[in-house]
């Protein structure tokens, strides 16, 4: 589907939730003969040998050792967005390919989702918006009230570029910022967000109103947050995930809901996503849900295409690949 003599690049798709951006195609295929997952299947010998680079997008296609093994001439792996646990790097480093994702295309609007969620779950804007137009309304009811973001201590967890966005948007609305990270910010950079490092995760989910996760999912931040981490929260707390729906115990997070040992949880990623539409999380009224929309602007999603073009061109140029992520 595309100028045979331009390098193969594969994509998972051209359609449905997972293809990539029709908006892109024209743009891809100046550089690159796309070829989908599926021409690809249906004609491994054919196509195998000619693909240079994935495109991901999505999360698709997955790759795993079989796919790997069917590529001879693989160069790069180039992943739109920042977070990578789709990707086993360990057995991507084996096959001798380097992989690139974009960080810096996301960091801004995924701050923007964290701030809009933290925002909407204190000021209960979803629940506003459904009684605001409801069509049995007839009074606003002078008792319905939400919580207080000036003034109020937010608690980050995850210091990244997305974390360091968020603490400059909190430090515009007043708010205290702790945050835990496994490596503290420089003073300067601390003092640029008035940010004060905990380096106990307890004890910024005790003092903290709204507690904020921005921080990449990996086998030691699975299920970070769990029964006894929700315990520790203040029961007016709020808990903010734009991270990975794995972060978090679900099950224990659906309890605490329930019975107020947290006051509500803004949650832009979910495990599976999207949830069963029978899932008791869905039922909840102290919960706000978005489909994992962090990078979903024009811009961002345009600048994550663009810059996996760079990384994958600079690659097979043998040149130094821009957001290449360093395989231990
Ligand atoms: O960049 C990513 O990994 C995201 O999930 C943005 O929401």
């Amino acid at each position: 589907m595309g100028d045979q003599d331009l390098p193969g690049v594969l994509v998972s798709g051209l359609e449905g939730s997972y293809g990539i951006c029709e908006d892109h195609v024209g743009d891809l295929q100046k550089h690159f003969n796309l070829i989908t997952l599926q021409e690809f299947l249906e004609n491994k010998t054919q196509f195998g040998p000619k693909i240079q680079a994935v495109y991901i997008w999505g999360g698709r296609p997955a790759i795993d050792q079989e796919l790997l093994g069917s590529l001879p001439s693989l160069k790069i792996i180039a992943s739109a967005g920042v977070g990578l646990d789709h990707l086993d790097l360990k057995l991507i480093a084996r096959f001798g390919v380097k992989v690139a994702n974009t960080p810096q295309a996301v960091s801004n609007p995924t701050a923007d989702v964290g701030m809009a969620l933290l925002l909407a779950a204190a000021r209960r804007v979803v629940e506003g918006h459904m009684l605001a137009s409801a069509p049995d309304t007839e009074t606003f009811s002078t008792n319905w009230m939400g919580q207080e973001v000036t003034g109020a201590t937010l608690g980050l967890i995850g210091m990244g570029s997305i974390g360091y966005k968020i603490a400059q948007r909190a430090k515009a609305f007043e708010m205290k910022v702790l945050y835990h990270n496994r490596r503290r910010r420089k003073l300067e950079e601390e003092e640029a967000v008035g940010a004060t490092y905990c380096e106990s995760l307890d004890d910024l989910l005790q003092r903290s109103d709204f507690v904020l996760l921005a921080v990449s999912l990996t086998p030691q931040t699975q299920r970070l947050i769990g029964k006894r981490e929700l315990s520790l929260m203040k029961p007016t707390a709020i808990l903010i995930n734009i991270g990975r729906g794995l972060l978090v115990d679900q099950d224990a997070l659906m309890e605490a809901l329930q019975t107020g040992v947290i006051k509500g949880a803004a949650l832009d990623v979910t495990y599976p996503e999207p949830l069963p539409r029978d899932h008791p999380l869905l039922k909840l009224r102290n919960i706000v849900l978005t489909p994992h929309i962090g990078s979903a602007t024009h811009q961002a999603r345009r600048q994550m295409m663009e810059n996996l073009v760079e990384s994958i061109l600079a690659s097979l140029n043998g040149l130094p690949i821009p957001n290449e992520v360093l395989l231990k």
